[in-house]
């Protein structure tokens, strides 16, 4: 009924995002603070030699060792062209990059794996909570899409 106060079934609820427990559940977030994380990253000494592919003329039996090599340069554009669907896949393309960097060092000692463990712990506490909340966003709108008619 038009009857004003009388409920007339569920109200459409916020597509992109909803206030809830105090946290702004967006499902869209993640890609700017995975772009702002890169930034970060990049700004930073550690990441030099990981910014573009590997040299594969300094580094001739690079490919016998490394099946998918990838970059933060490569991962910024995959971002950036929108390839990723979600933090996860991103955060995967990133944590290949140290496990190729750890599966080719000739010893701990070198200074490139030296970086690549620094810049991991890095990335580790940053992309933690960007991942938690995008689950928790998602969670949030499935619950909300479930109780539309
Ligand atoms: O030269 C080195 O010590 C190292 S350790 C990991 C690498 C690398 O050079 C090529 C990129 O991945």
């Amino acid at each position: 009924s038009d009857t004003p106060g009388t409920s007339t079934g569920h109200r459409q609820r916020a597509q992109s995002s909803s206030k809830k427990r105090g946290v702004a559940l967006d499902v869209n977030a993640w890609r700017g603070q995975c772009r702002e994380l890169l930034r970060r990253m990049l700004e930073s000494a550690d990441s030099e030699p990981f910014r573009q592919p590997v040299d594969l003329f300094a580094y001739p039996d690079y490919r016998d060792i490394i099946d998918t090599p990838m970059d933060l340069g490569t991962v910024s554009e995959t971002l950036a062209v929108g390839n990723y669907e979600n933090p996860v896949e991103f955060a995967k393309d990133v944590r290949l990059i140290f496990s190729n960097s750890k599966a080719y060092t000739p010893n701990k000692k070198s200074r490139i794996y030296s970086m690549t463990l620094s810049l991991s712990a890095f990335f580790e506490t940053q992309v933690l909570p960007i991942i938690s909340d995008f689950k928790s966003a998602l969670r949030n709108q499935r619950r909300s899409r479930q109780h539309l008619s």
